[in-house]
């Protein structure tokens, strides 16, 4: 079968991690008797140089024509890059989140996964990391401040600037009947984050999950305040099973649980609609620090292809391979530097390898 993929490779490392992902999808592809198309499609600051926008209505078509997504990540130093002298509706970022509201991709799986081989890599103690942990980060992904009214404006002569956090009960009713979804999968507990000791917008949260709730009796369901859980996801890891969360909250809490286990570098994310498409992409940014320089961890980028898959292509054997192949490569002791703590690398059976090098193995070992 033929499956057409939307390529956004987009800014900083985006090129590099994706290049390694189609690799794995291509040796899939003749592995097991696919082919895989790629249209590639500029968005971010690629696509601020060359049109003057981030993201055009013709890339937004490729991108629905497309049978899913594969992105790498976009933006630059938000600091010292000229993509942030533009006005914010100009800037990488506004094309993501364009894109992600156009194909109304409203539900953001985040799996945060300690591998058994990278307990080293894990900042936590040993004592607190026991038996490794396995969480579902389920994030609503286009609603809440991301999409409210903001503006900057001089008040009585002072700057003032307002950005709005706005959820209605259904956008929030079908993002947790995901969340629930999911956990009837996995250990059927569901942790919903919010802040609703302060926020109105957590306190219909609130009320819309426990409603949902009921429809799943087998699942176990806990509310939880954002700064709990916050402590919490380094305290504990092993409590949770799947956390479902408004977009903001997710967007802060899955790079923690990232850094649980290991790096940034491993965090796969699928953002799906109400059909089988989705867009797949790692759940970290272009890392301008490391950008060109060969090093940056593949892996999130290649297991976000093993989720496009499973969930936009039904190919779980497929996506199976590719997430066995790197579990393989990690215990013959392969790292990318990102996973690599110093005292490791004083270890024989360790090798630090490059962004192409760690694909390479990947598709060697499928
Ligand atoms: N989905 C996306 O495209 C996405 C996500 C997050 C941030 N961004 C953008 O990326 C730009 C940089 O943001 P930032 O620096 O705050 O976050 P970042 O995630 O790009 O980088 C944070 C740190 O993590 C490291 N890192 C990230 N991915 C890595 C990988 N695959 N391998 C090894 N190390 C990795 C970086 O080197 C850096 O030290 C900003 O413009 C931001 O808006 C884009
Ligand atoms: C780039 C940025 C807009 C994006 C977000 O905040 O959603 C990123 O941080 C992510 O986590 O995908
Ligand atoms: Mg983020």
């Amino acid at each position: 079968m033929n499956y057409n993929v939307g390529v956004i490779a987009g800014d900083g490392i985006g090129p590099e991690i994706v290049s390694e992902a189609r690799k794995v999808l291509d040796a899939i592809g003749a592995k097991f008797g696919h082919t895989f198309t790629y249209d590639e499609i500029l968005m971010g600051g690629c696509s601020i140089d060359a049109t003057g926008v981030p993201l055009t209505d013709d890339a937004i078509a490729h991108a629905k024509a497309a049978d899913a997504v594969l992105m790498g990540s976009i933006g630059g130093n938000t600091a010292t890059s000229p993509w942030y002298k533009l006005e914010p509706s100009l800037r990488p970022e506004a094309g993501l989140l364009k894109l992600r509201k156009a194909l109304n991709l409203f539900a953001n799986l985040r799996p945060a996964y300690l591998y058994e081989e990278l307990k080293e890599a894990c900042p936590l103690r040993d004592d607190i990391i026991g038996d490794g942990f396995d969480m579902m980060i389920m994030r609503e992904l286009t609603g809440g401040l991301y999409f409210g009214e903001r503006k900057t404006e001089e008040v009585d002569g002072v700057m003032t600037a307002t950005d709005t956090l706005t959820y209605n009960e259904n956008e929030i009713r079908r993002i947790a009947k995901r969340g629930f979804d999911i956990a009837m999968k996995r250990r059927r507990k569901v942790t919903s984050v919010d802040k609703a000791n302060v926020l109105d917008s957590s306190r219909l949260w609130r009320k819309i999950v426990e409603e949902v709730a009921k429809d799943y009796p087998e699942v176990t369901y806990e509310h939880m305040l954002v700064d709990n859980c916050a402590m919490q996801l380094v305290k504990d890891p092993k409590q949770f099973d799947v956390i479902l969360t408004e977009n903001m909250f997710g967007d802060i809490l899955s790079d923690e649980a990232s850094m649980v286990t290991g790096s940034i570098g491993m965090l796969s994310s699928a953002s799906l609609n109400d059909t089988k498409f989705g867009l797949y992409e790692p759940s970290g940014g272009s890392a301008p620090d490391i950008a060109g320089k060969g090093i940056a961890n593949p892996i999130a980028t290649i297991l976000s292809a093993a989720m496009m898959l499973r969930y936009s292509f039904d190919l779980d054997k497929e996506a199976d391979a590719i997430e066995n192949a790197v579990k393989k490569v990690l215990k013959a002791g392969y790292r990318t530097i990102d996973i690599m703590p110093q005292e490791e690398a004083k270890k024989a059976t360790v090798t630090q390898v490059g962004t192409a090098r760690m694909g390479d193995l990947i598709v060697e070992n499928l």
